[in-house]
This record gives structure tokens, sequence and C-alpha cells, in this order.
């Protein structure tokens, strides 16, 4: 038997860090909403204890794999002895901040609880996640959320679901790097809901990927010059940044007229993750 699960990226509609815990990590305020650009992971049976993946993204090793570590996590936790074949098809640009890496383990927390039938709760399965990385949670609750903790204190939200451009700039950035800058804003004043709507908010690694990534500031500036229906935004800590339009076509229209070395997704904003959609 095997099964078919979806892992959507996610958007955050802004990004503010507002404090350092004393373990490193530090806290923010977020909001996340999903979209439907997902990878496939395919889970199927096998006679011993081991977990073995099959994938197209060969950057890292298959130990250091989000979605191995998040299996093995789930073993170490339920003290199951099934094991399972992984196959896992990358479509979310990796170190985008899009979250491709975290919704891959959510969604491997979700399917083998279900295939290994370990009845575990989605609390238990967000708690197991968020030692894997902070943003399994939010994808494991499926919710589009206001976030705070370290991005797993969630309260489900429900913004407009517009469509989006995700423009991908062509870079890779590395969300620790990012985390340990000096000149990152750290002491953000907290806001409430209110303010995030009524746009007292941004994202305060903008400024610092910008000046590190110039790709990310030319794509930026491309968006907001040919568009001006929306103020562009960065996606986490880059580099993916994104618009959004009342309509597909629209999007898409200005997708066609991207300038080379960048590349476009036309998607729609979810508030209910496509991971949940269906399964089987
Ligand atoms: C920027 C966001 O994408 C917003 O959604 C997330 O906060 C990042 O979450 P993530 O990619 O799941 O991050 P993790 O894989 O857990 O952490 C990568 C590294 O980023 C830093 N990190 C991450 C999240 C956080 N709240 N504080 C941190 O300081 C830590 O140095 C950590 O070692
Ligand atoms: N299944 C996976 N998919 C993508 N990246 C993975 C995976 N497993 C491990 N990684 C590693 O994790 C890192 C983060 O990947 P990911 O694509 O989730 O980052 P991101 O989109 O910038 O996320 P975030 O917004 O959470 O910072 C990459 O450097 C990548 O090498």
């Amino acid at each position: 038997m095997t099964t078919r699960w979806l892992a959507p990226a996610k958007i955050n509609l802004f990004l503010h860090v507002t404090g350092r815990r004393s373990d490193g990590y530090h806290t923010l305020q977020t909001v996340y909403q999903f979209v439907n650009l997902c990878d496939v992971l395919q889970f199927a049976v096998r006679e011993d204890s081991e977990v073995h993946l099959k994938s197209d993204f060969k950057e890292v090793p298959p130990e250091s794999n989000l979605v191995v570590r998040a299996a093995r996590a789930l073993q170490a936790h339920s003290g199951t002895r099934a094991g399972t074949d992984i196959t896992l098809e990358k479509v979310i640009p990796t170190g985008g901040g899009l979250g491709g890496g975290s919704s891959d383990a959510a969604t491997t927390l979700v399917a083998l609880n279900e295939f290994w039938r370990l009845g575990l709760s989605i609390k238990e399965l967000a708690e197991i996640g968020v030692t894997v990385s902070a943003d399994v949670p939010v994808f494991v609750y499926g919710q589009a959320s206001w976030a705070e903790g370290i991005g797993d204190k969630l309260t489900p939200v429900a913004p407009l679901e517009p469509w989006y451009l995700i423009v991908n700039p062509m870079v890779q950035v590395s969300t620790a790097a990012l985390f340990a800058a000096p000149e990152l804003t750290r002491n953000t004043s907290p806001v409430t809901i209110r303010d995030f709507m009524d746009g007292r908010s941004t994202n305060v690694f903008e400024k610092v990927v910008v000046a590190r990534h110039p790709e990310v500031g030319v794509a930026l500036d491309w968006l907001r010059n040919n568009y001006r229906g929306f103020r562009a935004k960065m996606s986490g800590t880059g580099s993916c940044v994104f618009t959004a339009f009342d309509s597909q076509e629209e999007a898409q229209k200005l997708c066609d007229l991207l300038p080379k070395g960048m590349k476009g997704f036309v998607v729609k904003g979810r508030n209910a993750s496509p991971l949940y959609d269906f399964s089987g």
C-alpha cells in the first residue's frame, strides 16, 4: 500500500522579531498563510523498521533531510517498530522563505501517524515537530495563523485569500545566518492583530536580506514598479517575494512579463492547508 500526500508552501504576511530567548532562538510575530504550491510525498510499507528516502532533492544527505528527521522523531516518541519507504518530489524552492522543508516534515508526521496507526493527537505531532524546525507546528495544524513564540504559539486567523505571484530571485538564503545578523532589528514592539490588519507591520528581514542579496531587492523593485495594486513583500527570511491580485489572470499577466533570472509562481492563498484536502 502507498499513500500520497501534499506539503504546501507558506508565506509570511508580515514578520517581526520581538526578542531573543536564552537558548538563542528568537521570539517573533507573524501571520502564516498557505498557498497551493506543494511538494508531493508518498509513503510505502517496509517489512523492517528502517526509514528510507528517495528524492530528486540532493542538496542534503537523506539523514539530514527534515523528512527523515521527522520520521525518526516520530519513531522515537511513539516507540513504533514500523518503517517506511518515502518518496519526496520537490516543487517548492529551497531556502526561499516558503517553509518547504518544514512542510515536508509536518506532512511526514501527519501521514505516518495515520500510516503507522499511532493515534497521536495533532497537538502531540506539533510538539514533536517543533523539535525538528520552528515552522513545523503551523503546517501540522493546517490553519492560517497569527503566530508568536518562535512561531509555535498559534491563533487561527482568516485573512483574504487572493491570488499571489511569488517570485524566486534564484538565490538561496540561510535562515540561521539571517537570525544571527548583527544588523537585524530584534526588539520590535509587539503589535496587535488590529495593527496588522491596518497595515502597521513589515518584514524586519527585508533590509538585511536586500543588503546581502541584491537580487532580492531587484525583484522587489521590479514588482513595485510594475504593479501598484499591492506593495510587494518578502516571505520569511527570503529569498522569495510576492504580490497579490484579485484574479489568476492578472497574476499570470505580470508573471509572463518577469525579466530573465526570476522565476514566477501564480498561486492561490489558502487559509485551510492543502495537506488536509485529501489523502490516500
Ligand atoms: C523565519 C521563519 O520562516 C518565519 O516563518 C521561521 O521563523 C524560520 O523557521 P525554520 O526555518 O523552521 O527555522 P529552524 O529550522 O527551526 O531554525 C533555523 C535556525 O534559525 C534560527 N531561528 C529560527 C527560528 C526562530 N524563531 N529563531 C531563530 O533564531 C536558529 O538559529 C535556528 O538554528
Ligand atoms: N525536505 C527538505 N526540503 C527542503 N530543504 C530541506 C529539506 N530537508 C532539509 N532541508 C534543508 O533545510 C534548509 C531550509 O529549507 P527550506 O526550504 O525549508 O527553507 P526556507 O524555505 O527558507 O524556510 P523558512 O521560511 O522556514 O526559513 C535548506 O538549507 C535545506 O538544505
